[in-house]
């Protein structure tokens, strides 16, 4: 394995992978933030998406019993409160079930998962077992995503509510907290993967971890794409748009 990379061409080089690959530049997500999506097809991609949401908690639960020291233990704990509220306050896992009661869905059915697209399953199942088997390391650097996060937020959240008249601050305030959330988990996940990251193997395992997390994400969009774009073919079981 060739020399360690400074601190400096390591942010980048994982920088890079995000510019290459993050799901930002998911034909599924152009269509989603131009306008271009019917009501039926933003509650498909609702839909979906409270699988990745309901299962972030699960995957940063398994990471936090895995942490070796309290002050790790408290960042990641955060985390969960984010994701599932502190039994007060309504975390993002509920505040996700909002945008999906304003689209119109049943509560029921989106918080049973069944409507959900196999392929749905099968990547966000991918996440939580590469974080629970994967090295404290790799995990870390699988959530750095979210180093991209705020700026698809942005576009999203003024793209939608410029173009659909079906949702509204109210519907699309999941994701308000997340643009300050994000930037403070990334902070921490970013400073800790570049101090941790003590050999080029470690580094390369954590671009590695990285662009697996970025083809998760496009692979649900794929598979969105696929079922309700073009050739808009939902497989037996998925969720289908009711007619207009
Ligand atoms: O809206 C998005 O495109 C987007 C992307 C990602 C991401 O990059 O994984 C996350 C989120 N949102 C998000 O809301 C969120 O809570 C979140 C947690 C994580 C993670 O890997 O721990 N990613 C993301």
């Amino acid at each position: 394995m060739t020399d360690l990379l400074t601190h400096t061409a390591f942010e980048g080089a994982l920088r890079a992978i995000g510019a290459e690959r993050y799901h930002v530049h998911h034909p599924f997500h152009h269509l989603l933030h131009d306008g271009k999506l019917s009501k039926g097809q933003v509650q498909a991609w609702a839909l979906n998406r409270y699988c990745y949401q309901a299962h972030i908690p699960m995957k940063d639960a398994s990471l936090l019993a895995r942490l070796p020291t309290p002050e790790l233990r408290r960042e990641w704990r955060r985390r969960l409160v984010d994701h599932d509220g502190d039994g007060v306050a309504p975390g993002g896992v509920e505040r996700w079930l909002a945008l999906t009661d304003g689209l119109g869905l049943d509560r029921d059915y989106v918080a049973s998962m069944e409507g959900i697209l196999p392929a749905t399953r099968f990547a966000v199942e991918a996440y939580v077992r590469f974080v629970r088997e994967r090295s404290v390391l790799e995990a870390v650097a699988s959530s750095l995503t979210e180093m991209f996060s705020t700026d698809i937020i942005r576009t999203r959240v003024s793209g939608m509510l410029a173009n659909y008249s079906f949702v509204s601050e109210e519907t699309l305030a999941y994701f308000k907290p997340r643009l300050t959330q994000a930037p403070a988990d990334v902070a921490f996940a970013l400073d800790y993967v570049k101090r941790e990251a003590r050999t080029r193997e470690q580094q390369e395992q954590c671009l590695a971890a990285l662009r697996f997390k970025c083809d998760l994400l496009w692979a649900q969009l794929d598979a969105l794409h696929f079922a309700y774009v073009e050739p808009a073919l939902p497989p037996p079981g998925a969720f289908r748009i009711p007619p207009s």
